[in-house]
């Protein structure tokens, strides 16, 4: 089923908690709603669901107008973060409740219901555990229960608010690479939430980045990270290293320290060069395209690369550099706390001084110190 947004606003009194904002999803798309903490993810799914009403706008189900329609009406199910289960029901009759309340009209037969809980208990590989009560399962099975009891209804959209929020890393990934699977197989419309970014890289068709009650960006993972539109978005992805820089004779300059500068057709300007960890290697010394010292703080090495803490030195940023280089590129020149190194920029993004708009993508190899970068 697919979901029509078009203009939805919400505000909370005076506050306005989403600006008007339009959003298609195809019909069997997994979306995740990525942002930080009050950014109004919550609060357009509850939107979504029936569980709010938006001031402003218009939602559409595949060819059905839901915007008034009761919650009971829109054929949705719904996944918390903290399970919702009953604590004084077996997991079957967990699963089993939704069909159960259904009015006499839709209400399937006692067998056919208990074949529908048999089968979806299978389905979240957890047909072993039927007779079980919640307090008797894990906080991975409980979610399990909790999606099967969801999807019970056949529901048209399935809505996820942080889903796996309240689980451990490892069973966190587990549970999202079955999630998925699950989602492929079946071909529901999904919706969720979350505050981590990797979650939402990997699991989603396309991510809708969210701040302040307003969508930064919506693309497929790969692009958005590829094409950050804005400062916002680069810093929520990721490690970045930013240098500010001021121009002058091509360089951008920041105290002692300066990149050689990116062109465009665009005139030249100050701005912020940012620069993702593994885009860049450290050197004994400067080199052409960038003399910038830094100060060794931390070395770890953490799994698949070395990640080195760089403090600037003799140059201001606000924040600690971090570099993280493959173990043989650490091999080579195996940096150690307390040295002075200099870090030099494969590829970057430049964001103007004064412009709204999307950063241009830079790139420093094979180039001298004269040639201007595309
Ligand atoms: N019922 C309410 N009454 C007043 N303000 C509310 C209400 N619900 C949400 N808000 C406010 O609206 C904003 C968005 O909240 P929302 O829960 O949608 O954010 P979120 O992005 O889901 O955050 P989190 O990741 O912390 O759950 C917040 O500032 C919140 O305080």
């Amino acid at each position: 089923m697919s979901i029509r947004l078009e203009n939805i606003s919400k505000t909370f009194g005076q506050f306005q908690a989403l600006s008007p904002m339009s959003l298609n999803i195809d019909e069997g798309e997994m979306i995740g709603l990525l942002g930080p903490s009050g950014s109004g993810k919550t609060t357009l799914l509850r939107i979504i669901a029936g569980l709010e009403g938006a001031n402003s706008g218009r939602i559409q189900f595949g060819d059905r107008d839901v915007t008034n329609q009761h919650v009971r009406d829109r054929h949705v199910g719904f996944v918390f973060q903290n399970y919702a289960l009953f604590r004084h029901m077996t997991v079957a009759d967990n699963v089993a409740f939704g069909l159960e309340v259904m009015d006499a009209k839709q209400r399937p037969n006692k067998t056919e219901i208990q074949h529908r809980v048999k089968h979806l208990l299978e389905m979240v590989q957890l047909g072993h555990l039927a007779n079980r009560y919640p307090s008797q399962l894990s906080g991975g099975q409980k979610q399990r229960i909790a999606l099967a009891r969801a999807l019970a209804t056949k529901p048209d959209v399935l809505l996820l608010d942080e889903p796996f929020g309240a689980l451990d890393a490892k069973v966190r990934k587990e549970l999202r690479r079955w999630l998925r699977s699950l989602h492929d197989e079946i071909g529901f419309t999904s919706v969720f939430v979350t505050h981590d970014q990797e979650e939402a890289l990997e699991l989603s068709d396309r991510v809708v980045v969210m701040s302040n009650g307003h969508i930064e960006q919506i693309d497929e993972p790969a692009q958005l990270y590829a094409q950050p539109n804005s400062r916002f978005v680069f810093d929520f992805l990721g490690n970045v290293n930013v240098f500010e820089g001021k121009l002058t004779q091509s360089r951008l300059h920041n105290h002692n320290a300066w990149i050689t500068a990116p062109s465009s057709d665009v005139p030249m300007n100050s701005g912020q060069l940012y620069i993702r960890s593994h885009e860049l290697s450290l050197h004994t010394e400067a080199s052409k395209i960038a003399n910038l010292p830094l100060k060794v703080v931390a070395v770890n090495p953490i799994g698949a690369e070395v990640r080195v803490e760089l403090a600037p030195h003799e140059w201001q940023s606000e924040q600690i550099w971090e570099a993280d280089l493959t173990h043989s590129e650490y091999d080579r020149n195996p940096v150690k706390r307390g040295e002075i190194v200099y870090a030099e920029p494969r590829n970057g993004y430049f964001f103007r001084e004064n412009s709204h708009q999307a950063p241009e993508q830079v790139s420093w190899q094979s180039r001298s110190l004269d040639e201007t970068v595309k």
